[in-house]
């Protein structure tokens, strides 16, 4: 292919565009969560993928902790099991926390891991159990759908679904520092070392907050938090989520999604941005350009 000059020149721009994101970010961490329904096509993993590759080559410490619901609902529908969602999260009996743990470690954790390294990259798959990386116990989760006239809350068993106790940070900061990419499924591991199914964003926000890192970029399946009328919400601060939250303009998984994002940016990741997983190269064109993409998440007032 011949290059003609406005193309070699549009290329020049991009890569000058994208020199002082490069040199801001170098040797910073950034964690991406990939989620399972921005998983949708081969030519969008292959290109999260080159994005990551990229990343670590021009000096940035991208660590992937990834999802896989869709993935783990085809299995369970396969073996007949219906799943409930209670706040965006899955119940989760035994027999589900199996499956759960065989999608995410075995398929989906290992598909990306090959990605990655297919296209040059260094990746290595754990899970929470792997070096104690996440140490998790039970959710204890209440929903206000108890006596109507007390509108007193009604404890939920979830099962097996856990919530981040700590983060053991070293296996990764090794990995990190041997120049490899940490790719993390979202399985925590309990005291007596019982498995617990955790929401991979609550997990990539909490990974975010104990590295340290510069932020967290949340791939979804939506252009990011939109309004009732499905316009792009960006720079919101803690306050402004929760009354979208009140008036139900937010919901299901992206509640999760949000929670993880305040959280962390009140533990000091200096941003989190929720972005379109189904947009090609979302993650470098929210990291390399002047206009970014999705919705930014800042600790504000
Ligand atoms: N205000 C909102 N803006 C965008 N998405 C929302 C909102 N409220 C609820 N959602 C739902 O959250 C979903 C994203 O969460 P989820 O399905 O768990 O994605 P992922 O697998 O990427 O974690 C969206 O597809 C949408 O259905
Ligand atoms: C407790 C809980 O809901 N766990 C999630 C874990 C995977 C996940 O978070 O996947 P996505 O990011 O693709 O939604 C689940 O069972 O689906």
């Amino acid at each position: 292919m011949t290059l003609t000059i406005d193309y070699a020149m549009k290329i020049a721009q991009v890569l000058t565009e994208s020199l002082p994101y490069i040199q801001r970010f170098a040797g910073k961490t950034v964690v991406i969560k990939y989620g399972g329904n921005a998983m949708v096509d081969d030519d969008l993993k292959n290109g999260f993928s080159r994005d990551v590759v990229l990343m670590k080559l021009v000096g940035i410490n991208p660590v992937v902790i990834h999802g896989g619901g869709p993935q783990i609902g085809r299995l369970l529908e396969r073996v007949g099991k219906q799943s409930e969602f209670i706040q965006g999260m899955r119940v989760t009996d035994k027999e589900t926390m199996d499956i759960v743990e065989m999608v995410l470690s075995g398929q989906v954790n290992k598909e990306i891991v090959n990605l990655i390294n297919q296209h040059g990259g260094h990746a290595v798959g754990l899970t929470g159990k792997d070096g104690t990386l996440i140490q998790a116990e039970k959710l204890h989760l209440t929903q206000d759908r108890g006596d109507p006239a007390t509108h007193i809350p009604e404890f939920v068993d979830m099962g097996h679904v856990g919530k981040v106790k700590q983060i053991n940070t070293r296996i990764v900061e090794l990995l990190v520092q041997s120049d490899f990419i940490p790719v993390i499924a979202p399985i925590g591991v309990g005291e007596n070392g019982q498995s617990y199914n955790i929401n991979a964003d609550l997990v990539a926000g909490k990974l975010a907050e104990a590295l340290g890192a510069e932020k967290l970029i949340l791939l979804t399946n939506t252009s990011g938090l939109l309004n009732k009328e499905g316009k792009l919400l960006t720079g919101l601060n803690a306050h402004q989520v929760q009354s979208l939250i009140a008036d139900g303009t937010i919901s299901g998984g992206m509640l999760p999604k949000i929670q993880c994002a305040l959280e962390a940016v009140h533990a000091g990741v200096r941003s989190a941005h929720i972005l379109d997983g189904r947009v090609e190269h979302a993650v470098i064109l929210e990291l390399f350009t002047d206009e970014g993409i999705g919705s930014l998440i800042h600790k504000g007032c």
